[in-house]
């Protein structure tokens, strides 16, 4: 027998992942992803497996990159409603094979590094799109993704004003609390929405929550869920009349109800605005549509691997 695979926790994940090294890492995967066999990155479309009895998926996201030299799959299930406050909606587990050989190395905890990495990559698509002038930052959802992508945008930017809104008002106002800066919580979407310059939508909703008349024109929108092709987060108007960016044409077209329902064209990817071929439209209303890409986990956990390792010679 060889040696047993390590197991990483969620809480040695956290500790390896901080967002100032993890994003250079991302944006060198969203650029091999955009650059075809050149970028060396092989992603299928993931599997996903519907557990109807239950409103709950179950998906498997492979992925090898070369020039990392990582080989993963991520096994993630997300559950509708949730069956109770102490188990998440979303978890997941990212399993690291030694590529020459296909021996698995390490199971490591998922759930940190999908909350991080999917942060992150907004924070990136953010960087690239938002208004000259973003002074306000308005949250829809007030979950785990929530919570990260909150972390992500305060330490990279430098907002005025940061707003939350929840469907059940007392979950806004713990997120408030918990929050290291000030957040303030509003009663509707709309007013959350007014005026925002940067808006994340990090919800389960299955329809629209976000609507294009309620968007200040110019505006950077990341859409984060709707991650069902029958799911929505924002409306017709919105996904008609913004420029729209997704992580992968390939899976965004198939995965979001907020493309697939709208026919919405897409107009880049972010690896390709990366890569400097195609623009980053600043001046319109932009929206970045999220599904999640193996790839990131690959990057994300061969970060924390090395890292452990370098610990634990
Ligand atoms: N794009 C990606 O890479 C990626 C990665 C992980 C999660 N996600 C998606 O992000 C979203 C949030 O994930 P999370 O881990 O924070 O989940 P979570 O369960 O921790 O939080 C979900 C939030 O959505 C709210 N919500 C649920 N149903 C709603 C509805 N019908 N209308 C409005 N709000 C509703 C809940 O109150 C909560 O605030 C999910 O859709 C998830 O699938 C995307
Ligand atoms: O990319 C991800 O990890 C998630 C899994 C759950 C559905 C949305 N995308």
């Amino acid at each position: 027998m060889g040696e047993q695979p390590a197991f990483i926790g969620a809480k040695v994940v956290d500790k390896y992942l901080d967002f100032a090294t993890l994003i250079p890492l991302l944006e060198k995967a969203l650029i091999h992803f955009s650059s075809g066999s050149e970028g060396g990155v092989v992603q299928p479309i993931r599997t996903i497996v519907p557990v109807a009895k239950y409103s709950g998926f179950l998906g498997v996201m492979p992925a090898y990159s070369k020039w990392d030299d990582a080989l993963t799959t991520k096994v993630v299930t997300f559950y509708e409603k949730k069956t109770s406050s102490e188990i998440p909606s979303h978890q997941a587990t990212v399993l690291l094979f030694e590529p020459s050989n296909g021996t698995l190395k390490a199971v490591i905890d998922g759930r940190v590094i999908t909350d991080k990495r999917t942060a992150a990559v907004s924070a990136i698509a953010t960087k690239l799109l938002k208004p000259s002038h973003a002074e306000i930052l308005c949250i829809l959802g007030s979950g785990a993704q929530a919570q990260s992508h909150y972390q992500v945008f305060t330490q990279q930017f430098s907002f005025k004003e940061v707003r939350v809104w929840s469907r059940t008002r007392e979950k806004a106002e713990r997120f408030a609390r918990t929050a290291e800066g000030e957040v303030h919580v509003c009663s509707t979407p709309q007013e959350a929405v007014s005026g925002a310059d940067v808006i994340i939508t990090v919800t389960m909703a299955t329809e629209p929550v976000l609507f294009g008349d309620w968007v200040k024109p110019g505006a950077h929108i990341n859409a984060i869920g709707a991650c069902r092709p029958d799911w929505r987060e924002l409306d017709d108007v919105l996904m008609e009349s913004c420029v729209l960016y997704v992580d992968s044409k390939e899976a965004a077209a198939k995965e979001s109800g907020d493309i697939v329902i709208s026919k919405a064209s897409i107009f880049a990817e972010i690896g390709e605005v990366l890569k400097g071929t195609k623009p980053a439209v600043t001046d319109k209303t932009t929206v970045f549509k999220s599904v999640g890409m193996a790839v990131e986990d690959t990057v994300s956990a061969k970060l924390v691997y090395d890292s452990w390792l370098a610990e634990n010679k």
